[in-house]
């Protein structure tokens, strides 16, 4: 198999009502973790390069992990998208790097944290989808801004987010605008605001309709029934996690994410994409707090990191389930990027408004 597009792998997706998890790679063992629970479950991959992850081990680090991954796993399809792009250099340097998917984040502007308007999105949204899809590479756009329909705030996250109080509006993405936004840009998937957020602190409650609006997606996708609806800020926070973290001398607050019923609600009108990564992030430091607490004597930092491994494949593979992604990967035949130039260029691949 291959490295493959976004595209060619949310649309088997969409044609056997599935979708699938992407989780975010930092560094080896999330790597590992991903690419063993797909082997286990027979899943597609995709996985993504935060704003955060490229600071952290910088591109070309995970652009070689990833390649690793694909040279292990050769009978695993696997999309290497690049996540929150806040210019369209940002976005080219990464098809100059081989990614074969990126993200326009057009929502915020340059610096990631201001709020822009609609004609800056659109604008800059389409030019990036021209370089792309010359290249055969998919595009996702975002339109409205994540946020937390309780507080008004974006998360705690450190890399991408408003840094003011959104507007309710602001926090919703709007199904009119959204197919305005499809025809005008073209993009192969779209990033939609419905109450959700980045970071591990998403709602003080669970989640009930007037704090996520699961709602919303299903107007949206009656007016682009062929644009990928992808989910970012979808972690579902695991109590059980939250527990060991705690027990073992952690101390986060009581706090929720977005139930896994709820994703699979928005399956079944259009989600394809689901952005997971606090709860990698939550998993493997419980399981790293937990085996040093019991371990004190160990010092070979293989020993927890192994640990760490464990804990975030059974997250993955069980999401991989959830969403209906098992099974998949070895029905799908790869599509060269070549080969999806010559699809866009003949107009098959331009999304339906209705
Ligand atoms: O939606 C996302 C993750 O959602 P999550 O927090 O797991 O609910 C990603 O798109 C974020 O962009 C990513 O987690 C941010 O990562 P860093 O920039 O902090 O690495």
């Amino acid at each position: 198999m291959a490295l493959i597009s976004m595209r060619q792998m949310l649309d088997h997706a969409a044609e056997f009502g599935y979708a699938v998890p992407a989780f975010n790679v930092n560094n080896l063992e999330q790597m590992r973790a991903i690419m063993l629970a797909a082997d286990a479950t027979d899943s597609p991959v995709i996985v993504q390069a935060s704003a955060g992850a490229r600071k952290y081990a910088g591109a070309p680090f995970l652009r070689h992990l990833i390649l690793a991954a694909v040279e292990e796993f050769p009978h695993i399809p696997v999309v290497m998208h690049q996540d929150h792009g806040t210019s369209a250099a940002v976005c080219q340097q990464a098809i100059q790097l081989g990614f074969s998917s990126v993200m326009m984040d057009g929502s915020l502007g340059t610096d990631g944290k201001t709020p822009m308007d609609y004609d800056y999105n659109a604008d800059i949204t389409r030019r990036v989808v021209e370089m792309a899809h010359a290249c055969g590479v998919s595009v996702e756009g975002e339109l409205g801004c994540l946020g937390s329909l309780e507080t008004g705030a974006a998360g705690e996250e450190d890399g991408i987010g408003a840094d003011c109080i959104l507007t309710h509006d602001q926090m919703l993405t709007d199904p009119e605008e959204a197919a305005q936004f499809v025809k005008a840009t073209g993009v192969d998937a779209l990033a939609i605001a419905c109450g959700t957020s980045h970071g591990a602190y998403k709602f003080s409650r669970p989640p009930t309709g007037d704090i996520l609006a699961i709602d919303r997606i299903k107007e949206i996708h009656a007016r682009i029934p062929d644009t990928h609806l992808v989910m970012h800020g979808s972690s579902s926070v695991p109590q059980e996690w939250l527990a060991i973290i705690n027990e073992y001398g952690g101390a986060i607050p009581e706090t929720y994410g977005v139930p896994v019923e709820q994703i699979q609600e928005g399956i079944k009108f259009g989600v394809r994409k689901i952005n997971i990564d606090t709860d990698l992030r939550l998993a493997s430091t419980g399981a790293i707090r937990r085996y040093m607490a019991k371990n004190p004597a160990e010092f070979d930092p293989r020993k927890y990191l192994q640990e760490s491994v464990k804990a975030m494949t059974e997250i993955c593979k069980d999401r991989y389930q959830a969403f209906g992604t098992a099974g998949n990967a070895s029905k799908i035949k790869a599509i060269s990027l070549e080969k999806m130039v010559k699809l866009y260029e003949s107009g098959k691949l331009t999304p339906n408004i209705k």
